[in-house]
């Protein structure tokens, strides 16, 4: 076992499927193993010898400066996730490997002895760019309402939250405005589920257009929808709603919806600073929406602005 060991084990440690860096504390790479796949790895031969910051922009390098610190200071296995593309590494243009920018996971222990004499590290990059990618589309579907690929309730709480906290700090004034089609459920048992989909995305379409590009449209779910409307008061979002009405009324007729009763009922709050949670907001606007129903559809009713 010795021998086979002895006599292979440059030849095991070349055929590791990831590579496998030794780096010194001040950010020389002294030896590279395996990781030879130009589909998933650039070949690192030549970094043998060369300084972090001679191959990496000055603010990747010092991230792994520190890292590389921080793993040596703690004598601790660091598992880390970073991202490296064509603008981080310099002069990659004659080395074999992927083109696209790559996601790493790294896996640093520190190094029982020294290397050059200098405290050293094992960085064992492991290609991680597919299982990134899978996960971004399952975070963006996990936020997109399918029907009218816009963002969905779950996006919604996370916008409001960070809207919320613009506005404690820095006063922002951000108007929710929940709409909702009127006498919806008639279109479905008139002309079938199908032409009430139509509807649903004609209707968020044309909301989409009319608003800024600063703003959001997000599906609560049904047929409620609410725009998030930063730096915008209560009297512009009232505006924006006149004119979303009137294009409305004139949707209803080039989709052959007329005689239903379908129209637009909105409700508009402001986030307050002293809101505790989004849930007051969205109260706020809810409660609005519901007066304005009760006061006789196709108009806005306003709460707390
Ligand atoms: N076609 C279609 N219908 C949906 C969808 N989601 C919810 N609905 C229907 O939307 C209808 C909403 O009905 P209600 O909440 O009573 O609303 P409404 O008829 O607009 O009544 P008011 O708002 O009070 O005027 C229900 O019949 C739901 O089944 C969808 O994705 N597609």
């Amino acid at each position: 076992m010795k021998a086979l060991e002895r006599l292979h084990l440059k030849e095991l440690l070349d055929q590791l499927p990831d590579p496998a860096f030794v780096m010194t504390r001040s950010g020389v790479y002294a030896a590279i193993f395996g990781g030879r796949d130009t589909r998933y790895y650039h070949d690192g031969r030549d970094l043998i010898g060369k300084r972090i910051s001679d191959v990496l922009v000055p603010a990747k390098a010092n991230w792994f400066l520190k890292e590389i610190a921080a793993v040596l200071n703690r004598r601790k296995m660091h598992v880390v996730e970073y991202e490296l593309s064509n603008r981080d590494i310099m002069g990659l243009e004659d080395v074999d490997g992927p083109a696209e920018t790559l996601w790493f996971e790294g896996r640093v222990s520190a190094l029982s002895f020294q290397v050059n004499d200098e405290d050293a590290v094992l960085w064992v990059a492991t290609n991680r760019t597919a299982n990134h990618r899978l996960q971004e589309q399952l975070r963006e579907l996990s936020m997109t309402d399918p029907l009218t690929q816009l963002p969905n309730r779950r996006q919604l709480n996370q916008l409001l939250t960070e809207y919320l906290d613009r506005t404690k700090r820095y006063g922002e004034v951000v108007t929710v405005l929940m709409w909702d089609i009127d006498r919806f459920k008639r279109v479905n048992d008139t002309f079938g589920h199908e032409k009430g989909d139509e509807v649903l995305v004609a209707m968020a379409t044309l909301c989409r257009q009319h608003l800024r590009r600063t703003d959001w449209l997000i599906r609560l779910g049904g047929d409620e929808f609410v725009a998030l409307m930063p730096y915008t008061g209560a009297r512009q979002a009232t505006l924006f709603y006149e004119r979303f009405r009137t294009e409305v009324s004139h949707l209803v007729g080039s989709l052959n919806i007329e005689g239903l009763g379908v129209g637009i009922t909105a409700g508009i709050s402001l986030i307050h600073q002293d809101d505790e949670t989004i849930h007051d907001v969205l109260k706020r606007a809810d409660q609005a929406l519901y007066q304005a129903k009760d006061l006789g559809r196709n108009q806005l009713a306003a709460n707390g602005v």
